[in-house]
């Protein structure tokens, strides 16, 4: 079953609580594959999201890559600007893409193959950036393994022919995927103080902004609405709340609800090139970072992506009388070159709708 965990009460922020809570799969409980193949497909259904546990992915890459993220972070300005500006990739500075986005945080970006990150240690550890690659290497070689592992569930789970339909996109050499490590720094300097008062102040500033209940009361942007664009993303953070996912309540309307924090658990994520592959059986979930908390947040996420010549179709067994194609054939390529022209809120997938001929705005740039 998939277990939904409930948001717990106290410090958390502007964000509002949800009744049906975050779902959760415990990846090591026995049960079998097929309960835990349905239980996957039925998360990514239903939410497009879900928190893994018991996933097997060792803390030792985790812990390296977060110290040598961290020292990175903790840099002067100007030893950070080497690593920059983004082209996408690279380190950034509250600039989000090409159209004018921003948030409170910095970040690097990074091709998650091993010799772009070997060409991009040059800039960030200039000391030793042949210490920092074998880090990233590692932890992407982990993080990817447990992508391959979701993906083959959902390929059981949902049934088509080729069970391994999806992952087969990722493990190609010449995936196109990416390594995001985020940085929010602290909203306030109440962190100095211990954890009981630090909760004390929230409770005030909530009282100050309102109930507590509506999620953009007081909310400083950290990182703004969207979906992700790829295949599946699967992010880790420290102890310091901010994610929120925007999920349907019991009445079917769409709420922010907050991800409570959980440093050994990764958050699965469906992105828009599975919802086309699966003809929106699975949904590409919407979500942001408010970045409220008085503790720096440190996330990174691995976007699983094909190859760019990789052509995105719906598969067969996806297609039915009831449920016929909804999305033409697109390549990677031409989706991203799309995406990076829109802003980050954008519904982009709607643009690759069958029938849609309103097609004008594909790759010229955001109209609004
Ligand atoms: C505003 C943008 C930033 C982004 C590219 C885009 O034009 C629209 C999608 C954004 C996003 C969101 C998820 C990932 O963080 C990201 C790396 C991605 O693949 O799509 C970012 C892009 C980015 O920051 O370059
Ligand atoms: O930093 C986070 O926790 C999430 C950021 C995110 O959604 C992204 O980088 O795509
Ligand atoms: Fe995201």
């Amino acid at each position: 079953m998939v277990v939904p965990s409930t948001t717990p009460a106290v410090c958390q922020g502007a964000a509002a609580s949800h009744g049906g809570g975050i779902p959760t799969v415990d990846m090591s409980a026995p049960g079998g594959r097929g309960a835990l193949s349905r239980q996957v497909a039925r998360a990514c259904a239903e939410h497009g999201f879900f928190r893994a546990v018991g996933h097997g992915v060792p803390p030792g890459p985790a812990a390296r890559l977060d110290a040598a993220t961290a020292a990175f972070f903790a840099l002067a300005p100007h030893d950070k600007q080497r690593a920059g500006p983004p082209s996408p990739l690279g380190y950034g500075c509250r600039s989000i893409g090409f159209n004018g986005d921003a948030g409170e945080l910095e970040y690097l970006l990074l091709h998650a193959s091993p010799a772009a990150v070997a060409h991009r240690a040059r800039s960030i550890d200039t000391d030793d950036p042949s210490r920092f690659s074998t880090v990233v290497n590692d932890y992407v070689g982990a993080v990817r393994q447990l992508a391959c592992e979701i993906l083959d569930l959902l390929g059981e789970g949902l049934g088509p022919k080729d069970p391994r339909s999806f992952s087969k996109l990722i493990t190609d050499t010449d995936s196109d995927s990416l390594l995001r490590i985020n940085h929010y720094p602290p909203a306030c300097t109440i962190h100095k103080l211990d954890h009981d008062d630090q909760c004390k102040m929230k409770s005030i500033v909530r009282t100050k902004n309102g109930n507590g209940l509506n999620p953009s009361a007081g909310a400083r942007i950290g990182f703004g609405e969207h979906s992700d664009p790829q295949i599946i993303s699967l992010l880790r953070a420290n102890d310091v709340n901010g994610l929120q996912v925007l999920l349907p309540n019991s009445d079917g309307k769409e709420v922010w609800v907050q991800v409570p924090a959980d440093p050994s658990a990764f958050f699965v994520n469906v992105g828009d090139l599975l919802q086309a592959l699966t003809n929106g059986k699975l949904v590409s979930v919407r979500h942001r970072v408010i970045a409220n908390a008085c503790r720096p947040r440190l996330s990174t996420i691995y976007f699983a992506a094909p190859p760019l010549h990789a052509r995105i179709l719906a598969l067969p067994e996806m297609i039915t009388a009831d449920s016929p194609c909804q999305y033409r054939p697109f390549t990677w390529a031409e989706y991203k070159k799309t995406m990076y022209s829109l802003r980050l809120s954008h519904s982009r997938l709607d643009l690759f709708q069958v029938g849609d001929d309103d097609n004008s705005n594909v790759g010229k740039g955001e109209q609004e």
